[in-house]
């Protein structure tokens, strides 16, 4: 393949997926009649997605369930044949799946294993280190690294069945990345693991990009993971990418309001903030306010002037408020402005 998007580390323009998928009836009748008249519906999986990833970029791809997220992944790690558009990986188109493409990715997916069940995470590493060439001294390196940064002393020669899930995790991720790949596909990589899992995770993929410069795009439900390791968010819905930029950004799709929280020097009573905003909390001398987006600073400004302010900052809501309110919500009609007296 060419390096014609030589610069990109990704290059995706106007992707397409569809599945074609055979329907048929319940029972032994509606098999019968599928057999003798085999009916075929058009899924529209991926719509035609574009976006450019720079070498080193760390992006979070987010989306409701069905959205296109695997499906995307898939087709960007060769295992699935995209319907129409480009995608160009590593300078290699990845569809062809050739060894030079293999060995510059990988794709992890929290909810599939690629470890042999009935053996010890070692024996998979040794498999990996043989079908990526990957030489003695360096997999040995890269071994000690991912030992001390991932902890996995005394848990690598441990069948892998009787490991738990957040141990089974660090391996799958380490396995998934000892031939030092230079993009990184992670699908749902934290998916099911305790609080402290989820941050070795996200601490052991910080440090991974950090070391080797590594793209890596990163699905997840976990809002956290999303804010600690990624800037830049790709959103996509029914399979259209419906926001590509800051994750700060995602944040101003909100219709809602943004949170003025307040430090006062004296306590003010609930009715009386209640002129400047939707009070969240009053509890001695720390306030929060919903205001709506609009009003932020002509409500800031008169706060700071009525009240004895010691300190005064805004917020966007949480992210997943954002998430919820751009997928959960969005059949329902439009709520309108929060109104706050003036
Ligand atoms: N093999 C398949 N055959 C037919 N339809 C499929 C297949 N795989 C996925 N789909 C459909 O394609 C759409 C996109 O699915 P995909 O798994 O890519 O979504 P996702 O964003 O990863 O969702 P989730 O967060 O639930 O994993 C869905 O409507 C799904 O039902």
């Amino acid at each position: 393949m060419t390096s014609d998007h030589a610069g990109h580390a990704v290059h995706v323009q106007g992707l397409i997926k569809q599945y074609a998928v055979h329907e048929k009836e319940p029972g032994f009748m509606g098999s019968l009649r599928a057999f003798v008249n085999r009916r075929t519906r058009m899924v529209d999986a991926v719509k035609g997605v574009s976006f450019d990833l720079a070498p080193g970029e760390v992006v979070g791809f987010l989306g409701p369930n069905g959205a296109g997220k695997t499906t995307t992944l898939k087709m960007l790690s060769g295992l699935l044949h995209p319907t129409g558009g480009t995608a160009v990986v590593a300078g290699h188109e990845p569809r062809r799946r050739e060894a030079a493409f293999l060995k510059q990715i990988t794709l992890v997916m929290g909810q599939k294993q690629q470890l042999i069940w009935d053996l010890p995470a070692l024996d998979s590493f040794l498999v990996n280190q043989a079908i990526y060439e990957i030489p003695d001294d360096q997999y040995r390196a890269t071994m000690r690294e991912f030992t001390e940064v991932l902890s996995l002393d005394g848990i690598l020669k441990k069948q892998v069945r009787k490991l738990s899930l957040g141990e089974r995790m660090k391996c799958e991720l380490a396995a998934a990345l000892l031939h030092r790949p230079k993009i990184l596909f992670l699908d749902e990589p934290t998916i099911g693991l305790d609080v402290n899992m989820q941050q070795a995770v996200r601490d052991f993929v910080r440090e991974y990009n950090r070391r080797y410069g590594a793209t890596v795009i990163l699905t997840s439900h976990y809002m956290a993971d999303v804010t600690a390791l990624a800037n830049r968010v790709l959103v996509i819905d029914r399979g259209d990418l419906v926001f590509d930029g800051d994750l700060r950004h995602l944040a101003g799709q909100s219709s809602g309001g943004k949170t003025v929280k307040l430090q006062l020097r004296r306590p003010a009573d609930t009715a009386q903030l209640a002129r400047y905003g939707t009070v969240i909390h009053n509890e001695g001398l720390s306030v929060e306010l919903g205001v709506p987006r609009a009003e932020v600073s002509t409500r800031a400004a008169r706060l700071l002037a009525d009240l004895d302010v010691a300190d005064l900052t805004v917020e966007d809501p949480p992210i997943e408020t954002v998430m919820a309110e751009l997928f959960g919500k969005k059949d329902a009609a439009p709520q309108p402005p929060q109104e706050v007296p003036a």
